[in-house]
């Protein structure tokens, strides 16, 4: 959204930040000052950006589609078994149309999961998101090897976020205590039909549309043999997430929107598959704590997005209340 870009930000190798993330004096570290600068200058022109040499094994990233895979093939019946209701917490399967975005059924069929917390815990603020995840008995240990994936992407994340917290100007804990020390995730396996032949030709319908994320930041782990998801640009272009074998696509939310006032924004993207071919995606939600009270950080009180002047000041969010808004009328139910 911020630029023109004409095609998205890759950060090749990220590993000197994550070599040197639990060091206190980091931010002097030369190797990790350099992926710093490229994370701010790919958070200010895209919002978006390939991370490659993150040391998440590309085998269980392939193994988490694969899984997902053979979930989605399964008979409708048994995809039903973990239904996704507003009772369960919004927790489960979803089928293909259900997820609505700007009043437009989405041409996908999703398992969502949250983090699970104690009922109560966040009094009436958490109630509509309380439940256990509903994960499925077949395939075999699906839920063990999404458990594990969780708890990496989660490290990963949150070690991304040291480094965006450097670039901001800020100590590399700034998203760490009130603000995101007991993060809120979110996890989202998605998959989308195949482009249908219709009089001959494929019709491109929209496999999700328009819209921004909710958190901090998210990982997405796509097919890499179609190319689909799309980010918008300021001239208003779509510009193609190219699969990049072994790597995440990282992008920022809304609640990163507000706490950098605007400098780095949540930019609108989409999904349209062109693919004859089912495409399965596995997004992950990295978020604030649930009931963060999320406003610009201090250190980017007296910064303002590039070429807007001194005109933006964000607001104020509550992340729970951000994201209860959006799931309750996300679903044709
Ligand atoms: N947790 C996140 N970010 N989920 C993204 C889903 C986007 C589609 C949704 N219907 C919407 O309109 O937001
Ligand atoms: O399928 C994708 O590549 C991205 C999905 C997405 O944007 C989302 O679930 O928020
Ligand atoms: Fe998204």
């Amino acid at each position: 959204m911020a630029t023109d870009f004409k095609s998205l930000p890759v950060i090749a190798d990220i590993s000197p930040l994550l070599l040197k993330c639990d060091d206190p004096d980091m931010a002097e570290d030369p190797g990790v000052i350099q992926v710093v600068q490229q994370l701010d200058r790919a958070c200010r022109d895209a919002g978006f950006f390939y991370v490659i040499g993150h040391g998440i094994s590309e085998d269980l990233i392939k193994k988490v589609r694969e899984i997902t895979r053979e979930f989605f093939m399964l008979p409708y019946d048994e995809k039903l078994k973990i239904k996704m209701t507003p009772a369960a917490g919004y927790r489960g399967y979803q089928r293909i149309g259900e997820n609505v975005t700007k009043g437009k059924p989405d041409i996908h069929e999703a398992i969502d999961c949250y983090r699970e917390f104690k009922q109560g815990k966040y009094g009436d603020l958490g109630k509509a998101m309380e439940g256990p995840n509903q994960w499925p008995e077949k395939p075999h240990e699906f839920k063990e090897l999404m458990e594990e994936y969780l708890r990496l992407c989660t490290d990963l994340s949150r070690n991304i976020l040291r480094g965006i917290a450097l670039a901001l100007g800020g100590s590399p804990y700034e998203f760490e205590g009130k603000i995101a020390g007991e993060p809120f995730w979110v996890m989202r396996l998605i998959g989308y039909p195949g482009a249908p032949f219709t009089n001959g030709k494929l019709e491109n319908d929209v496999g999700c549309g328009a819209h921004t994320d909710y958190g901090l930041l998210t990982l997405v782990n796509q097919d890499e043999d179609k190319t689909a998801l799309q980010v918008r640009n300021l001239g208003g272009d779509w510009i193609s997430a190219i699969p990049i074998p072994g790597s995440f696509v990282c992008n920022i939310g809304d609640m990163l929107k507000i706490l950098s006032n605007g400098v780095y924004e949540s930019t609108l993207h989409r999904v349209i598959n062109n693919s004859p071919l089912y495409r399965v995606c596995v997004a992950f939600f990295y978020e604030t704590n649930f009931d963060a009270v999320v406003e610009p950080f201090d250190i980017c009180k007296d910064k303002y997005p590039e070429g807007r002047g001194e005109s933006q000041i964000f607001k104020r969010a509550v992340y729970g209340e951000h994201l209860v808004s959006k799931v309750q009328t996300n679903f044709a139910m």
